[in-house]
């Protein structure tokens, strides 16, 4: 049975998913040491923010499938030495969006009324209403930065309490940020023009940072900031020399560059800043959600199933995943059998994607091809995540081609490789019932499943082959379960498919291409 590791505090509903399929060992606040030494044990590790999966926790956990993140933010893992090792890391883009957002708005208002400090002074006596005077966000401009699912909702909530809306997000159409009610501006204009900036966008080389000194110098002595995306985005100690100059009004804050805070000058500051513990997920509605959302997808992932929300799969979304499931198999197949015919060393990898699966959305397809291609070398080592990495490595070319205009089936894959025993090609298909059907090899037309032991010859079309083929087979006591002949014109080249019930016997592919008037023999593994 399988083994996971849970890091981090989950709740129970994802537990009793991965306890269908696997051992579950519930392990919260592990040192890294302590991790590195336990996590070769484990087939998948199930983290929140808490847990810091390094290049050296991966390097150790060599039986790791799969990394699930609760949550939204992959930065607390090393994606990149996850994807070299094969491990696919997955998380919840949308499980815990609603608490994020409705931490970010509420920060907005309590900061406005300064909330947490009236309440702290009425515990202690006080009865102090001069102080506490606030702002009202009606008719004040939010400038929202990042417009992705959790930005979105915060503009939604915000446009019904009647806040004027600004956006900034290179990534997202001016159609889309209109429907929302927001006006596309720059990053410039959103500081200079804002009374309140939350921010929503990811960590990233471009992100860290922002807000430096200089954004800050450039916000109205009224602004206020929230940040509830991550640590790092804002200059701590820039915010908090601007809180202090009275540069701009405040800040509230949920994520910090180092987590837990540690000394911090924000600490000291007083009303105009409202610092919590990276709470913005945390809502029963939303732990609920994300630990189901993750732990299915790390069943499935040891089930041998792909996951919906990888984020190292590049393409391979959930509604992609539902369309293109059936023929993921296929290019595996193609990709394995057309690597077999062309020799071990293939250096160029033509895909051609045909009909309805000539579109961008089939890209894994391509990666699905090289997995198949390079699994006699790497065989278990080889999946979705590693298998473009090394491909490249290994200098296989890849050229991808779509044609929508070839419709022999609704839709097929077509793969020709070139390597050490020369050039081959290969087509396939699905049936109606999702069956694989190869349609052709290296230009003629066949109509076979493809079996595991399988053997291919290219012969003239001549009487007397078929049953000289077949004694031979005979003699070696292999049997055949199948056989067809593919081919062009009478009496012209043509190939023979046969599927065996036993592997050949080292040495007869020899003996098959003495047999007169067979040119070539290929025998393939699948
Ligand atoms: N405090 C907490 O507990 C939580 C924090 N988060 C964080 O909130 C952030 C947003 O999450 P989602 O909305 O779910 O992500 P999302 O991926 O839906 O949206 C992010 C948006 O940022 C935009 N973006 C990327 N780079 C940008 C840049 N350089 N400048 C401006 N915009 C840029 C993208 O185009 C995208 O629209 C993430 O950092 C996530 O980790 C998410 C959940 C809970
Ligand atoms: O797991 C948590 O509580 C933090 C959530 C978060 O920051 C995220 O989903 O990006």
């Amino acid at each position: 049975m399988s083994k996971v590791l849970v890091s981090d505090p989950i709740d129970q509903a994802g537990i009793d998913i991965l306890s269908q399929v696997a051992t579950v060992d519930v392990k919260t606040g592990l040192k890294p040491e302590e991790l590195v030494k336990i996590i070769g044990e484990y087939d998948a590790l199930m983290i929140r923010s808490g847990t810091r999966v390094t290049k050296e926790i991966i390097e150790a956990g060599t039986q790791l499938k799969i990394i699930g993140r609760a949550g939204v933010g992959v930065d607390n893992v090393d994606v990149a030495a996850a994807t070299r090792q094969g491990i696919v890391v997955v998380n919840s883009p949308e499980g815990n969006t609603i608490a994020a957002a409705e931490h970010a708005l509420a920060m907005m208002l309590s900061l406005s009324r300064h909330i947490p400090d009236a309440n702290a002074s009425v515990k202690r006596g006080e009865w102090d209403r001069k102080t506490f005077v606030g702002a009202e966000v009606y008719k004040k401009t939010i400038g929202i930065v990042g417009l992705g699912k959790i930005g979105s909702h915060v503009a939604t909530v915000a446009k019904a309490m009647g806040m004027k809306l600004l956006a900034y997000d290179p990534f997202i159409s001016t159609e889309r940020a209109e429907q929302l009610g927001c006006q596309l501006v720059d990053m410039d204009l959103l500081v200079q023009q804002a009374d309140y900036i939350t921010l929503h966008i990811p960590k990233t080389p471009e992100t860290t940072h922002l807000i430096n000194a200089n954004m800050l110098a450039k916000m109205k002595p009224t602004t206020r900031i929230i940040n509830c995306a991550r640590g790092g985005i804002i200059d701590e100690e820039a915010l908090a020399t601007a809180i202090k100059e009275g540069q701009i009004a405040g800040a509230a804050l949920d994520v910090f560059e180092s987590e837990p805070l540690g000394e911090s000058s924000l600490r000291s500051l007083g009303k105009e800043v409202i610092l919590t513990p990276h709470l913005g997920a945390s809502t029963t509605e939303a732990q609920v959600n994300v630990a189901i959302d993750v732990a299915e997808q790390i069943r499935d992932v040891l089930l041998g199933l792909p996951a919906r929300s990888a984020v190292n799969i590049p393409g391979l979304g959930p509604d992609v995943l539902e369309e293109l499931k059936p023929y993921m198999q296929l290019a595996e197949t193609l990709g394995n059998l057309v690597g077999q015919l062309a020799g071990g060393r293939v250096e160029l990898l033509n895909v051609r994607l045909q009909g309805e699966l000539a579109t961008n959305k089939s890209q894994p397809l391509v990666v699905a091809s090289l997995k198949g291609l390079l699994f006699q070398a790497l065989r278990e080592r080889v999946n979705y995540v590693n298998a473009s990495i090394e491909a490249k490595e290994r200098g296989i070319r890849v050229i991808e081609t779509r044609d929508a205009a070839i419709k022999d089936y609704a839709g097929s894959i077509h793969l020709e490789a070139t390597g050490s025993l020369g050039t081959h090609a290969v087509t396939g298909a699905l049936l109606g019932d999702g069956e694989i059907r190869l349609t052709n090899l290296d230009g003629f037309p066949i109509n076979v499943p493809p079996s595991h032991h399988m053997l291919f010859t290219v012969h003239r079309d001549m009487p007397g082959i078929i049953g000289k083929l077949g004694s031979l087979l005979g003699s070696f006591n292999v049997n055949i379960a199948s056989m067809q002949v593919g081919r062009k014109i009478v009496r012209g080249d043509a190939v023979m498919v046969l599927s065996l019930d036993d592997p050949l016997p080292d040495g007869i592919l020899t003996e098959i291409t003495k047999v007169p008037g067979i040119r070539d023999a290929y025998t393939v593994t699948l």
